[in-house]
C-alpha cells in the first residue's frame, strides 16, 4: 500500500525524520510504547516516546510523578521490553541488558552488599567482563579515588554516610568503563549538601570519561545544572513535550551558574513545560 506522502508527493519534515534513522545518535529512543497489565487493568504508560541522545551528551528526563520517565530508563537499559517501538544503541536495537551500559540507581543502601568491602563491591561486576583479579582491584581503587573516597577502599558501605555510598554506586559504575551512564535519582536520597557536592562530582566525571548520560530526575534544577539538554515528558501516556538545550557552556558551578540569568530563564522554560 502506497504511504500518504508517496501518494501526494509531499514528504513531510516529520516522515522524513522518522524514515532516516539519526545516524548520529548514540542513543535513540524511538517511538517507546508501553501499556503495563492486561484487559480490563490495561494501563498505557508511554503514549509515544521519541529523543535522542548524542555521543557525550548528558540528557535529563524531567517530567510530572507517575509519568514514566524510569519506565523509559528500563527500556534504555534493556530491562523491560516495551509494547512497541525501539531504543537503539549506535543504531542496534536494545533487547537485553547491553553491555556498554551501567546504571545509578538511587538506593544505594540495596544495590551496595554489605558483605563485601568498598573495593570488591566496585570491583565485583568486572568479574562478568573477565577481567583478570588483580586488574579489577586497580580499576575499582582507580574508579574510588575519581570519586574521592581513595582512603576507603578497606572499609564497608555500611560503615559510610549516605553520601559516600551513593559516591561509591558511581564509582562501581565507572569502574565498569561504560559508554552510556544511565542515572535514576541518583541523589535523591541525600541531603541538600550531598547532592551539590555529587553534582559536582558528575560534572567533573563528565569532562574525565566523555560518557553518554541519561539521568531522570524530579529537581528542575538540577537537570538544568549538569544537562547539556532535558527532555520533559508530558503526564499520561507520557510524549516528549519539550526538548530544552541548556547552552551554558561546560565550565559551571553552584554559584555562579546558579545565579546566572539564563539559568533562571532555562529554569523557567523547563519548568512551565513540566506543569503544561
Ligand atoms: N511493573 C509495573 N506494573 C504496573 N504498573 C507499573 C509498573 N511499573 C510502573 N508502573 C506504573 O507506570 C507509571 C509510571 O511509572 P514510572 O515509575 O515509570 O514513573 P516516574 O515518572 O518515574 O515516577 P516518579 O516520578 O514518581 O518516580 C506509574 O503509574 C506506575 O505505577
Amino acid at each position: 500500500m502506497a504511504s500518504a506522502h508517496a501518494r501526494t508527493g509531499v514528504v513531510t519534515a516529520e516522515a522524513a525524520k522518522r524514515a532516516a534513522p539519526d545516524v548520529d545518535a548514540h542513543v535513540h529512543v524511538d517511538r517507546l510504547h508501553h501499556v503495563f497489565g492486561r484487559g480490563a487493568a490495561a494501563r498505557t504508560v508511554l503514549g509515544s516516546v521519541d529523543f535522542t541522545v548524542a555521543r557525550g551528551e548528558h540528557v535529563s528526563v524531567v517530567g510530572p510523578s507517575g509519568s514514566g520517565k524510569t519506565t523509559v530508563l528500563r527500556c534504555v537499559a534493556g530491562l523491560l521490553t516495551p509494547t512497541s517501538g525501539q531504543v537503539r544503541l549506535d543504531g542496534a536495537p536494545v533487547a537485553g541488558p547491553p553491555e556498554s551500559l551501567a546504571v545509578v540507581f538511587q538506593d544505594y543502601s540495596r544495590s551496595l552488599l554489605p558483605w563485601l568491602t568498598v573495593r570488591s563491591n566496585v570491583a565485583l561486576p568486572l568479574r562478568g567482563k573477565g577481567i583478570p583479579a588483580p586488574h579489577r582491584r586497580e580499576r575499582a581503587a582507580e574508579a574510588l579515588a575519581a570519586v574521592g573516597l581513595k582512603d576507603s577502599l578497606h572499609q564497608y558501605p555500611w560503615q559510610l554516610s549516605g553520601g559516600m555510598q551513593q559516591r561509591v554506586a558511581i564509582a562501581r559504575a565507572l569502574a565498569y568503563r561504560p559508554e552510556v551512564l544511565l542515572m535514576d535519582e541518583p541523589f535523591a536520597s541525600v541531603d541538600a549538601q550531598t547532592r551539590s557536592d555529587l553534582e559536582d562530582l558528575v560534572l567533573r566525571l563528565k569532562r574525565v570519561y566523555a560518557m553518554t548520560v541519561i539521568a531522570v530526575t524530579h529537581d528542575i534544577d538540577e537537570a538544568v545544572y549538569l544537562s547539556d539538554r532535558v527532555v520533559v515528558l508530558s503526564g499520561h501516556p507520557a510524549e516528549v513535550v519539550e526538548s530544552v538545550p541548556i547552552d551554558l557552556g561546560a565550565d559551571r558551578d553552584q554559584l555562579t551558574t546558579k545565579s546566572d540569568p539564563r539559568f533562571a530563564r532555562l529554569r523557567a522554560r523547563v519548568l512551565r513545560a513540566v506543569r503544561h
